[in-house]
C-alpha cells in the first residue's frame, strides 16, 4: 500500500494483530515518543517495530511534513508486505485535513475512535522528544495516555564525527519547512532527554568509536539505557517497555549537584569561589567553574565562543558585567554556543520577593553580598585542559559593579546571542 497527498499534518498507522486488541479500553494507553536526527534510522526502526510487533496492536503516528511523507509510505508499504495486511491507515489515510498540526486533538480522537495497545509517536527531525511527551502529561491527552518512554535514535557514525574528533558531513539539522538548528545542539539535547538511547548504524563505527560514543552519552545522561543496533533491530519488548523516568539525571545538572528539578542535592559551601570536579566517568571528565564575579562581555564571548574541541558540552549561569541585573544562561554543544538573557537575578528583586523566593527555594546557593549572582559553568568533555580554561576565564573576571563601556549583550528576556555557530552543510 502506498499513498501520496500534499496535506501537512499527521499520519497514523495501526498495526492490528490477528487476535484483536488485548488491552482494557479504559486503561491508559502507553506512549513511546521516538526522536532522533534526520536520517538516524527512525523509519527503519519503525518498520522493524511493526514487523516484529507480535500480538501487540500498535498505532504509529508520524509527522507528515515534506520529506517525511516518504517515510509514511515506507512504513505502510514495508509493514504491509511483511505482516500480511496488518497495517491500516486511520480515517481514510489522513487525519490532517481538519486537524492540521494539532497533535493533541489527533491523539485524543485516536484514543476515542480506535483501540490499540500502544502508541508510538515519531517526533520530527529537529525537535526534541521532551515537548511531544509533555503533551501526554499536561494536555487533554493525559487522561487517555501514559508516557512509557522517550527513545532517541542516534546515528552513531554522525555522533562520533560530531563529538569524538571526527569531521561531520552535516553540521546543521534542517526541517522540511526550512527551520534549522545546529546539529550538535540537537544531538546533545535529544540524548539529555532520553529514557532509552538507540545507538544505530553500529556497522559504520569501530569498537573504539562506539565505546567513546557510549561514554559521551553516559556523561550527558547518566544511567540512561543504551542499546546498540544495526538497521534499528532493537528488541521490541524493551523498546515499548515502561522506561520513563521524569526525574532521571541530566549530565550537566548532575555535575552541578542538581536534581532534574534544578534543586541542589548537596551543600556547596566547600566549592564557593573555586572550581569543583565531578567524578571522572569512563575517561570523559567534567568540572564546574564557579565565581562570585561577573565576566566582561567581550572576553566571555571570545572564550565561550571558541572553547577547545575537547569540550563536548558546557552549560550554566553567567553574571555579565554591564548587565548586572540579568541572569544570563550559556549553552554550548560541540561547535555551537549561545548566551540567552533570562529573567532578573533574585538578588535584584525587592526584598520581600527575595524572601518569598528563598523560602520556597531553600536550596538556592545564596551569597551574603551578591545573593544568587554568580558565574557557574559546567564543562564536559575529553581530557579538557582545565587549568588553561580556568585561567583564561579568570582573566576576564571583573569586579562586581565595574563599569563596562562596550560589548553589551541584549537584556530583554529570551534574547539570544550566538557566540559560535557551525557552518551550514558543505
Ligand atoms: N549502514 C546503515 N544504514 C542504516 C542503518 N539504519 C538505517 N540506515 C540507513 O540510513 C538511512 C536513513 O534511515 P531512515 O530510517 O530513513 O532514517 P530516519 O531517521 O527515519 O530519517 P528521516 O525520516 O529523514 O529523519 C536509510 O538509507 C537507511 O537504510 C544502519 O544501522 N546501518
Amino acid at each position: 500500500m502506498s499513498f501520496t497527498n500534499n496535506h501537512v499534518g499527521f499520519h497514523v498507522f495501526i498495526y492490528q494483530a490477528e487476535e484483536g486488541p488485548s488491552m482494557n479500553p479504559r486503561e491508559e494507553i502507553p506512549v513511546t515518543v521516538l526522536g532522533g536526527s534526520l536520517g538516524a534510522g527512525k523509519t527503519t526502526l519503525l518498520n522493524h517495530l511493526l514487523t516484529s510487533a507480535g500480538d501487540r496492536d500498535i498505532a504509529v503516528l508520524v509527522n507528515d511534513m515534506g520529506s517525511v511523507n516518504v517515510d509514511a509510505e515506507l512504513v505502510a508499504e514495508e509493514s504491509d508486505l511483511a505482516v500480511g495486511g496488518g497495517v491500516t491507515e486511520l480515517s481514510n489515510g489522513c487525519i490532517c485535513c481538519e486537524l492540521q498540526d494539532d497533535l493533541e486533538t489527533a491523539v485524543v480522537r485516536l484514543a476515542r475512535e480506535r483501540t490499540f495497545d500502544h502508541l508510538v509517536v515519531e517526533a520530527s527531525g529537529v525537535s526534541e522528544p521532551g515537548p511531544v511527551a509533555r503533551l501526554f502529561v499536561t494536555s487533554r491527552a493525559a487522561a487517555r495516555y501514559d508516557v512509557a518512554g522517550l527513545v532517541t535514535v542516534v546515528d552513531a557514525r554522525l555522533f562520533a564525527d560530531t563529538f569524538v574528533g571526527g569531521d561531520p558531513e552535516r553540521t546543521v539539522a534542517e526541517e522540511s519547512d526550512g527551520t534549522t538548528r545546529p546539529l550538535s545542539a540537537l544531538l546533545v539535547e535529544q540524548v539529555e532527554s532520553a529514557d532509552l538511547v538507540v545507538l544505530n548504524k553500529r556497522d559504520l563505527v569501530t569498537d573504539a568509536e562506539i565505546a567513546e560514543v557510549g561514554e559521551v552519552v553516559e556523561v550527558l545522561r547518566p544511567g540512561v539505557d543504551v542499546v546498540e543496533t544495526t538497521y534499528g533491530e532493537v528488541d521490541v519488548g524493551r523498546l515499548l517497555s515502561d522506561l520513563h523516568d521524569p526525574d532521571a539525571p541530566v549530565g550537566w545538572r548532575a555535575v552541578l549537584g542538581e536534581t532534574a528539578n534544578g534543586h541542589n542535592t548537596e551543600d556547596h559551601a566547600h566549592t564557593h569561589n573555586d572550581t569543583s570536579h565531578a567524578e571522572t566517568t569512563y575517561g570523559v571528565t567534567s568540572f564546574v567553574y564557579r565565581r562570585r564575579a561577573p565576566l566582561d562581555p567581550d572576553g566571555a564571548a571570545d572564550v565561550l565562543g571558541s572553547l577547545p574541541e575537547s569540550v563536548v558540552r558546557a552549560k550554566g549561569s553567567l553574571w555579565v558585567g554591564g548587565a548586572e541585573d540579568v541572569h544570563y544562561t550559556y549553552s554550548q554543544a560541540g561547535p555551537s554556543a549561545y548566551i540567552t538573557a533570562g529573567g532578573p537575578w533574585i538578588a535584584t528583586l525587592p526584598e520581600f520577593e527575595q524572601d518569598t523566593y528563598r523560602r520556597n527555594h531553600p536550596e538556592l546557593d545564596w551569597h551574603e553580598e551578591y545573593g544568587d549572582k554568580r558565574t557557574e559553568l559546567v564543562f564536559i568533555g575529553h581530557d579538557i585542559d582545565e587549568t588553561a580554561l580556568v585561567e583564561t576565564l579568570d582573566e576576564h573576571l571583573l569586579e562586581p559593579g565595574a563599569p563596562v563601556t562596550d560589548g553589551q549583550y541584549p537584556t530583554e528576556a529570551g534574547a539570544e546571542v550566538a557566540l559560535a555557530e557551525p557552518e551550514v552543510d558543505r
